[in-house]
């Protein structure tokens, strides 16, 4: 790492002004943005890829198609292969072996639960795994032979640490009612424990510590890539083409994104928002990382600028809802985007004129952004997701104001909207072309379970981490404080409760991701709405890492963005 960029990891504070309810503006003392001009520099200006490199790429491009259709004949070595492409992160260069390859598996997959074959457990849960993450509906009963008569995985198991690290990551693909993947759950999360802690430090054992904390199919793709091209080093089974392409196309991802950064950062400090809207959070580079953990794929770049722009502005908005404005103002500025139109102008306040001039310039240049792509009324499902989020803002503003405290069922049903997502999904699918159909927006608008959970989990996460903070300075009720006034429980048992609702409700994204088939939703469509549930795992597990970013924040966008993989 550079001393640049070290230097760039300095501890941040913040501070709280008491307030008091009604029209008193409150103050969060937010702490600053920490990159400056960093990503204006012109380094990051081209990314310009050596022939030489280019042409290696597509060498080990091919020489990876081709291992993947002739594994066909060894069913063990061809899971372990898709499984390490799509744990590196090469996966979206092979979409279509991949589900060629798993259309088979899954065509044999109901003779394999009634036959005797002896297959250890590592295999049965990578074969699981790999097929429910492909949206195929199997069932779990596979997993009944590693159980003793009282339902119990067998102890012999646990000397497989391998297989129990398998069975772990297959439990994380549950839905409701699943009882013996609940158990296998149980089971596997305590013997792993155990066994790093007697651990010798070895690539398992890290990656066993990674899993604990992110499971694969509820992390952050692009940070789980990093991780695992780290860890495959390390293993001497590792495959040497393999390495090298994960390790290329990592660095040459990162040039495409730093590209980004750059001509985002020059639209930012140009809008010079900040210049008079000083009381908000400033954090455009980070708003940069939700859009790219929405997607990551190259041809996704006009998608990440759009989003970043969005999630810029949201977050001025929530600040403006939360922090600043007074509550006859945020009558003023919630009806001005109802009605989406430039007179309204004139009737807001100077800081606010500013902002809603943004809005609607911003929305104005993405919409000739996407001229290009077939749907016209893509942008109208985007500016009535903003109207929305205006909406339950004002809902959640006036509930401070009135000091109502609401029951959770009631809270979270306006939370998991402010949470962001119901907004976020359908602004991703602007920047998507033409898979971002009518249909697509109707879905999202129908408001499917998917999006309900990564709402609630977004919403409580982000409680969990922040309402301290929040209720000091004066906020409503957070999802914690509703919980324990509703049943009169400490903080502790409220979180606990909370977490468990967080548990649901990535169960209830999984039952949709499998229920709902490709043909209703492209993958590529409800993956965007799946990776911003993995996005509040990302930000919220210990801390507030949006608005406190200084910390684990800054050290994961240095190593998204900013640090390539040796070669
Ligand atoms: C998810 C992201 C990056 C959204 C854009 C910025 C934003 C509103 C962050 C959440 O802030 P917060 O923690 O203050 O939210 P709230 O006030 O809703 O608790």
């Amino acid at each position: 790492m550079s001393s640049q960029i070290s230097s760039l990891l300095l501890p941040q504070q913040m501070s709280a002004s008491p307030s008091i309810n009604g029209d008193a503006r409150r103050s969060a003392n937010f702490p600053p943005n920490i990159w400056g001009d960093y990503f204006l520099s012109n380094t990051f200006q081209t990314m310009e890829m050596e022939n030489e490199v280019e042409k290696k790429v597509e060498e080990m491009k091919e020489e990876v198609r081709k291992m993947l259709i002739t594994c066909v004949e060894k069913p063990f070595e061809q899971l372990i292969l898709i499984d390490s492409i799509q744990q590196l992160g090469l996966a979206y260069h092979f979409d279509i072996e991949i589900k060629e390859a798993l259309d088979d598996v899954y065509m044999n997959y109901n003779n394999l639960i009634t036959s005797e074959s002896n297959e250890d457990i590592h295999i049965v849960s990578l074969r699981f795994r790999l097929l429910r993450q492909q949206r195929y509906s199997i069932s779990c009963d596979i997993f009944n032979k590693f159980t003793d008569d009282e339902g119990n995985f067998k102890e012999t198991l646990t000397k497989d640490v391998k297989g129990m690290l398998s069975l772990y990551q297959a439990s994380h693909m549950r839905m409701h009612g699943e009882e013996i993947l609940e158990r296998a759950f149980a089971f596997t999360t305590t013997n792993l424990r155990a066994a790093i802690n007697n651990s010798n430090g070895s690539h398992e054992d890290r990656e066993i510590s990674y899993a604990l904390k992110w499971p694969f199919f509820k992390a952050m793709p692009r940070l789980a890539s990093r991780n695992y091209i780290s860890s495959y080093e390390e293993d001497p089974l590792h495959n040497p083409t393999l390495l090298c392409f994960a390790k290329l196309d990592y660095n040459c991802l990162q040039k495409l994104y730093q590209k980004e950064l750059h001509e985002i950062s020059r639209w930012w400090k140009e809008l010079k928002l900040m210049e008079k809207l000083s009381f908000a959070r400033d954090r455009c580079v980070e708003c940069y990382i939700w859009a790219l953990g929405i997607y990551f794929e190259p041809e996704y770049s006009l998608g990440r600028t759009i989003v970043t722009k969005v999630v810029v502005l949201t977050s001025i908005m929530d600040d403006i809802y939360d922090l600043h404005a007074t509550f006859e103002e945020l009558q003023l500025l919630t009806h001005a985007i109802e009605r989406w139109d430039d007179t309204c102008i004139k009737g807001l306040p100077e800081y606010m004129k500013i902002y809603y001039e943004a809005l609607l310039d911003t929305y104005k240049g993405i919409e000739q952004d996407i001229s290009k792509y077939d749907n016209p009324y893509a942008i109208h499902y985007a500016k009535e997701a903003m109207k929305r989020q205006a909406r339950y803002y004002f809902f959640e503003a006036k509930w401070y104001k009135e000091e109502y405290t609401p029951t959770i069922e009631e809270y979270l049903r306006i939370g998991r909207v402010t949470a962001c997502y119901s907004l976020f999904s359908p602004i991703s699918f602007l920047g998507m072309g033409n898979v971002a159909s009518t249909e697509a927006f109707e879905w999202i608008e129908s408001d499917p379970k998917a999006l309900v959970g990564s709402g609630v989990i977004g919403r409580i996460m982000n409680d969990i981490v922040s309402h301290k903070f929040e209720q000091e300075r004066g906020h409503v009720a957070s999802a914690v404080e509703c919980y324990m006034i509703q049943y009169n429980v400490p903080e502790k048992e409220a979180r606990q409760e909370l977490e468990k609702q967080v548990t649901n409700a990535w169960k209830d994204i999984i039952e949709d991701y499998i229920k709902s088939t490709e043909n209703d939703v492209p993958n590529t469509i409800f993956k965007s709405v799946l990776n911003l549930a993995r996005l509040s795992d990302t930000f919220y597990k210990d801390e507030d890492g949006y608005t406190c970013s200084g910390g684990e924040t800054k050290r994961m966008i240095i190593s998204l963005v900013l640090d390539p993989l040796p070669i």
